[in-house]
């Protein structure tokens, strides 16, 4: 396994206390695989990734859990090794790709900067390597976007820049949260596609945030449905997408007017999302769930196998209820 999340439990304290954001997450990614998180907004698909990369706040803290990298505990890593496997081995990519980008270099240099850092290469090699670099994400006439500036490129191009410098170590994890809200829906099958095809060409592992389940169904071999900082559901992307085991999943596809069309957005799921920080008992989708019963107010399911490839946290799953 390239990465095993097990039981993680995250913590922030603020002005009202402090907030469970993350409860007992588990997940795992094998080599090539790539896993779609989905869920609504302040699900905790975030708080995940920043976790893995040790990107979470000072008021933040990890109460529980494991998180293991190529059997490697990240948890007892200091400020310095992650900075190093950051980049190294754990590439990343955001929603805005102007955050990861110097923007006052020509983003050939930047590159070829990151390029020197990762490899013993001389600056020369550097240089070149930054070019090939720029071919592989698809760029065209690269030796004169290399002597541009940031705020010079669309969007779009400077996505595809993020993920050349994310990709350029080369890491065997590349963890995007959201790498295309922020684009025009053509450009965001582009962006998707070149994932995919990176993932596909070098086997990299991808983890990949999305709201969107067209996305999931397009680019993702297995999907992790969150809510309320909880996994609720994990599977197959297909078998999960087809036949859904939690009723929040089924939701979530009812909430999406075509899977077709990856482009909209998710429609709004009747009810609200619980107060973090006043969890309710039992199943955190309870009071949304048209088919609670009895005991989803009372006991919160674990999330269990409940057939092949396929976990879910639900009582309606269970033959004990
Ligand atoms: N820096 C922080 N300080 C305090 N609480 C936080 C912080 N970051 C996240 N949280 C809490 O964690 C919850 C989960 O946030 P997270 O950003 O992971 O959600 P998300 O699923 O990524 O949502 P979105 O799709 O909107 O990005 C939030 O609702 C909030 O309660």
């Amino acid at each position: 396994m390239v990465l095993v999340l097990k039981d993680l439990c995250v913590d922030f304290t603020g002005m009202r206390g402090k907030v469970r954001a993350l409860n007992n997450v588990s997940l795992s990614i094998e080599k090539g695989e790539v896993l779609g998180v989905v869920g609504e907004s302040g699900s905790g698909k975030s708080v995940t990734a920043l976790s893995i990369l040790g990107l979470l706040g000072s008021n933040a803290n990890i109460s529980n859990g494991e998180i293991s990298y190529s059997g490697q505990n990240l948890l007892t890593l200091g400020p310095k090794e992650m900075q190093s496997l950051r980049g190294k081995k754990i590439g990343m990519v955001f929603q805005e790709p102007m955050t990861a980008l110097h923007p006052t270099m020509k983003v050939g240099n930047q590159l070829a900067e990151v390029i020197k850092r990762h490899r013993s290469v001389s600056k020369r090699q550097a240089c070149k390597l930054a070019i090939e670099a720029l071919k592989e994400v698809h760029i065209h006439d690269p030796e004169l976007v290399a002597k541009k500036y940031p705020f010079e490129l669309s969007g779009g191009m400077r996505q595809r820049i993020v993920i050349a410098l994310a990709m350029s170590a080369p890491p065997d994890l590349l963890i995007a949260d959201e790498p295309t809200t922020a684009l025009d829906v053509t450009i965001q099958k582009e962006i998707l596609q070149l994932i995919k095809e990176l993932n596909d060409r070098r086997g990299t592992s991808v983890l990949l945030i999305t709201h969107d389940l067209g996305v999931v169904s397009n680019v993702c071999d297995r999907v992790m449905v969150m809510y309320a900082g909880e996994v609720v559901e994990e599977g197959i992307t297909e078998a999960v997408l087809n036949a859904p085991s939690h009723p929040y999943t089924e939701a979530l596809l009812h909430a999406l007017p075509d899977l077709a069309d990856p482009g909209e957005p998710l429609k709004a799921i009747p009810g609200e999302v619980p107060d973090l920080q006043n969890r309710p008992a039992g199943c955190a989708f309870a009071s949304r769930c048209p088919k609670a019963m009895d005991i989803c107010g009372v006991s919160a399911p674990a999330l269990e196998l409940v057939s092949t490839n396929r976990s879910a946290a639900c009582w309606l799953r269970r033959d004990t209820h």
